[in-house]
């Protein structure tokens, strides 16, 4: 399968790698550093059990691809609009196009700003760039995409490419549900830069995360969306499990790149507001996160 990557990162370069190991003709379209790099060397893929080479191709403009039977793409959310539009042109009608991207409305908005159908998905995977053309992977790997009439045969060509693929009955929810667990989290420990554990040693921390899951509950039913009983307590569960892990949040703003916040919290608290439903505590850590990012665009420290 002729497969085009938009967005070498962390997540398209470890999803793209396995794919060409697993025979796929993979196309990474990156920055520059990472198509050297690749070009160079192949895609240097580091997991817990070892490091290997992948020869696969690599461009930094999308116009000369050859027309890819399935789009992996995976740039972060505000570059969703801009990215898509450099790929559109090398789209054929029948191109499928995940969006492996966190948030909840990125394979909406790049529908609409492409006119391609789109098909949402979730990812749970740890990966980081380690370095020009080098990923990191930490942990999990797998995909929850939508329903579609191409998803069946998509999700099977993924799972046999050591990528388990499963179409999620309802995908709002699946996609509501990273959400909070991101909402809950990422802000608090960027504004911090703490891990989750040492996060929660601190009284209230607690009751914050709990405001903060509830009313993301309560945006999501006003939108529509279904959310599980469950979602409260398996959110409360993220610190016990990876107590020593900065959320995505932190790390973009270490690395001084622009955080996800307007589409993680951001959007809870946009979406409280069009709805009525009262989201405070999500529209404080939005701006906590911007005045952080703020603090670090004015050169003070
Ligand atoms: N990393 C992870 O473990 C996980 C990430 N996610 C989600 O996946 C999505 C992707 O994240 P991640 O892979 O970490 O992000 P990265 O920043 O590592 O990767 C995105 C890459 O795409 C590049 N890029 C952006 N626009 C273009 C363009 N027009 N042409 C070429 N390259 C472009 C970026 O360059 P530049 O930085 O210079 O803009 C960057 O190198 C996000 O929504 C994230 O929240 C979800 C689960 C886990
Ligand atoms: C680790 C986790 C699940 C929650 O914060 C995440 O997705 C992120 O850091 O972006």
């Amino acid at each position: 399968m002729q497969v085009a990557v938009m967005g070498a990162g962390a997540v398209g370069c470890y999803f793209g790698g396995l794919l060409a190991l697993a025979g796929h003709d993979v196309t990474l379209i990156g920055r520059p550093n990472h198509v050297a790099a690749i070009e160079a060397n192949g895609l240097r893929l580091e997991t817990k059990t070892g490091t290997q080479m992948i020869p696969l191709k690599a461009a930094s403009d999308p116009s000369a691809i050859t027309p890819p039977d399935l789009v992996l793409f995976c740039v972060k959310s505000a570059d969703t609009e801009a990215a898509g539009r450099a790929l559109q042109p090398r789209l054929k009608p029948d191109s499928v196009i995940l969006s492996l991207q966190n948030g909840v409305d990125n394979a909406s908005r790049l529908q609409a700003a492409i006119g391609h159908p789109v098909i949402a998905s979730v990812v749970y995977v740890g990966t980081e760039m380690a370095g020009p053309g080098h990923v990191r992977h930490h942990g999990r790997g797998e995909l929850l995409i939508g329903a579609s009439a191409q998803s069946d045969v998509i999700a099977a060509t993924l799972t046999s490419a050591k990528i388990p693929t499963t179409v999620a009955p309802d995908i709002d929810q699946a996609l509501w549900s990273k959400l909070i667990l991101n909402c809950a989290y990422n802000a608090l420990s960027a504004v911090a830069d703490l891990p989750y554990g040492a996060l929660l040693a601190i009284d209230g921390t607690e009751q914050v995360v709990r405001n903060v899951i509830e009313e993301c509950i309560a945006v999501a039913r006003a939108c529509g969306v279904s959310i599980p009983d469950d979602v409260l307590t398996k959110t409360l569960a993220l610190p016990g499990a990876m107590p020593s892990q900065k959320s995505s949040t932190a790390q973009d703003l270490a690395r001084g790149k622009p955080s996800e916040i307007d589409f993680l919290n951001g959007t809870v608290a946009r979406l409280g507001a069009a709805h009525g439903v009262p989201a405070p505590t999500n529209l404080a850590l939005t701006v906590m996160v911007k005045l952080v990012e703020s603090r670090r665009g004015s050169g003070a420290s």
